[in-house]
């Protein structure tokens, strides 16, 4: 039997799992997915792996995690990507949802359970929209009580000790600056030492009643596992990174093991650490990128992640054996090798910085000789070997991508990460030029086929490379960019604000910085035909930053197709809107190849 080729239509057919939890008697997995086109929660009772639905809501959740009894679940949910996240009791078996924190215009973030099912802690945008309060909710009486009031930086909730007695929080005064705080019975304790430096720390876990481990870059570039025993309060390191740094952590109680992922650039590594022994082991990983990692009463692991050419998936592994996949989503009827595997290229910046980047070759077959630069997200986070059914389908159709991880890129350390505060417009700019120079030169991409294309900050940076180099693109899609750095630094969430001064800089003393580094300034060079793309719910990059844009453009006469979602926010969570979405971009760069 001859079956035809695969086309584009495929790509577009591409499950996502956002998030899952494991029941406590492991009877259970729930997850959420995009199965029937729009974001539901699904399960599959283990060791059975067939799916079935829970809710019909039609929206993503995060954060989910089952009581200790199993008999309910906590989930969230926005509304179309408002990213106000509101919190329902779900039944193991689905249906009708019970409201815990539903209040519209609030903002519930970082939900824990204490161990009896009787308290739910959480961080609230409930009075107090900037600094945010840290609140328990009582689940048999249905009242709040307030546990910490925010000030200085947004307080996060990060960490509640197995039997309830402490919790830990962070204090974000930036992307960079994250403070971790315990509160034991009432006090707070700093729980890394004091310092004017600044640090972060992530991945913090409790591996007992009193026993605290993080992963901090306090005194060092690239981030390291350190603990805090909670009475002699003393901060301790306890291992680093071969390579890389670390960047998640997971406890196992039957192991007495933390499983630590170490990003090293563009892929992660997974490693154990014994905490009887005291030694670290490299443990293999099924995917180049770990999204989640949760370890079961049992010792069994249970693993989210993806890879360059593969889908998001769920994987299992059982003490003492080796990973096995508990879904198998890919890309129907293309076979791995036949996707684009990128290649990783290092090359020097205008000041001699060393950057990374990824190139994702154009199917032989297909290939048209244009090159896509794709500037990342974030800007504080990176371009990595995770699967991305836009690149796929586009180097299918025979596109090639170039991503660069510029100035200001997270794991690569700190300073590295440090380089775009203060600095959105100069440095990564530049950074993105000498990485087309770098693929011009090595005869990876041709000058006269070039094509521009980003999402958020990449949408800030597709819209200032456009306007300050229109000469190297043929045309550009811009995905939710900011475009005016004076409106875009008023319109962010309010918890956001503590963090702008050192991200972006003071609007007044910054003055003529923001104009140079705002897209809209170079209106006038921006010549070549646009695609604009926005949801309409947007709470990062509001819509505004896109209208002004495109009325801007337009007035000018500039040729600029203009795409809004009405039910999305920064992303896209429908596959209509998706599949939408991916059709007028291809359509859209093929008029100009
Ligand atoms: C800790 C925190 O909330 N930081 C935010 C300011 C932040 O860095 N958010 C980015 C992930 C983000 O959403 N940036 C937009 C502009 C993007 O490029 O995606």
């Amino acid at each position: 039997m001859e079956f035809p080729q695969p086309n584009v239509e495929q790509f577009f057919q591409t499950l996502v799992i956002s998030d899952f939890a494991v029941a406590p008697d492991e009877s259970q997995l729930l997850y959420s997915t995009n199965i029937n086109g729009a974001f539901n929660l699904w399960a599959m009772d283990l060791p059975h792996t067939y799916p079935y639905p829970l809710t019909t809501v039609n929206q993503d959740s995060h954060g989910m995690q089952y009581a200790e009894s199993g008999s309910f679940a906590v989930v969230g949910f926005d509304r179309d990507g408002d990213e106000l996240s509101q919190l329902y009791a779900l039944h193991p078996e689905g249906g009708p949802l019970v409201p815990l924190l539903e209040k519209e215009g609030e903002r519930h973030m970082g939900a824990k359970l204490t161990k009896d099912s009787k308290w739910l802690y959480y961080s609230t945008t409930r009075e107090n929209p900037t600094y945010l309060n840290i609140e328990r909710l009582n689940l048999e009486t249905y009242e709040r009580e307030l546990m910490l009031e925010g000030e200085e930086a947004a307080h996060q909730l990060t960490a509640l000790s197995p039997e309830g007695t402490s919790f830990v929080f962070v204090k974000v005064y930036a992307n960079t600056y994250i403070l971790p705080f315990l509160c034991d019975s009432g006090e707070v304790v700093a729980l890394t030492p004091e310092t004017a430096e600044h640090h972060t720390v992530s991945g913090i876990v409790y591996t007992s009643e009193r026993d605290v481990y993080m992963l901090t870059n306090y005194d060092a570039d690239r981030s390291y596992l350190a603990r805090m025993n909670l009475d002699e309060r003393r901060f301790e390191v306890v291992t680093t990174a071969e390579t890389g740094e670390f960047s998640n952590l997971t406890y196992s109680k039957k192991e007495h093991a933390l499983y630590v992922t170490a990003t090293a650039g563009v892929s992660d590594l997974l490693y154990r650490y014994d905490l009887t022994g005291g030694n670290l082991t490299a443990v293999e990983a099924p995917v180049e990128n770990i999204v989640k990692l949760t370890a079961a009463d049992s010792g069994t692991l249970y693993m989210l992640g993806r890879g360059a050419t593969m889908p998001f998936n769920l994987f299992q592994k059982r003490l003492g054996e080796t990973w096995e996949p508990l879904t198998n989503h890919k890309v129907p009827g293309v076979p791995r090798d036949i996707m684009s595997e990128p290649e990783v290229l290092n090359y020097r910046s205008f000041d001699d910085l060393e950057i990374e980047a990824l190139f994702f070759p154009a199917r032989k077959e297909a290939a048209n000789g244009h090159t896509i630069l794709w500037p990342h997200g974030g800007p504080q986070a990176s371009e990595r070997k995770m699967f991305r059914s836009l690149f796929q389908l586009l180097a299918y159709e025979g596109y090639n991508i170039l991503a660069p991880n510029f100035r200001g890129s997270s794991d690569y350390g700190l300073s590295f990460k440090k380089m775009v505060e203060g600095d959105w417009g100069y440095g990564p700019r530049l950074d993105n030029i000498y990485a087309l120079e770098y693929v011009i030169e090595h005869g990876y991409a041709d000058r006269e086929k070039l094509l521009l294309m980003g999402g958020s900050y990449g949408g800030y940076m597709a819209l200032l490379l456009h306007g300050r180099h229109p000469e190297y693109f043929k045309a550009v899609v811009d995905i939710f960019g900011v475009s005016n750095l004076f409106s875009f630094v008023k319109s962010v969430p309010d918890f956001w604000k503590p963090i702008m001064q050192q991200w972006l800089g003071d609007p007044e003393d910054d003055y003529d910085r923001f104009v140079t580094d705002s897209p809209i300034t170079y209106l006038d060079q921006m010549t070549k035909p646009m695609l604009v793309i926005q949801g309409a719910n947007d709470p990062r990059v509001v819509q505004e930053e896109s209208d002004q844009i495109v009325d801007a453009l337009r007035e000018n006469g500039v040729d600029v197709e203009y795409l809004v979602l009405e039910d999305e926010g920064h992303g896209f969570s429908k596959k209509e809107n998706e599949i939408e979405v991916y059709q007028r971009v291809l359509e859209f760069f093929a008029r100009y190849v």
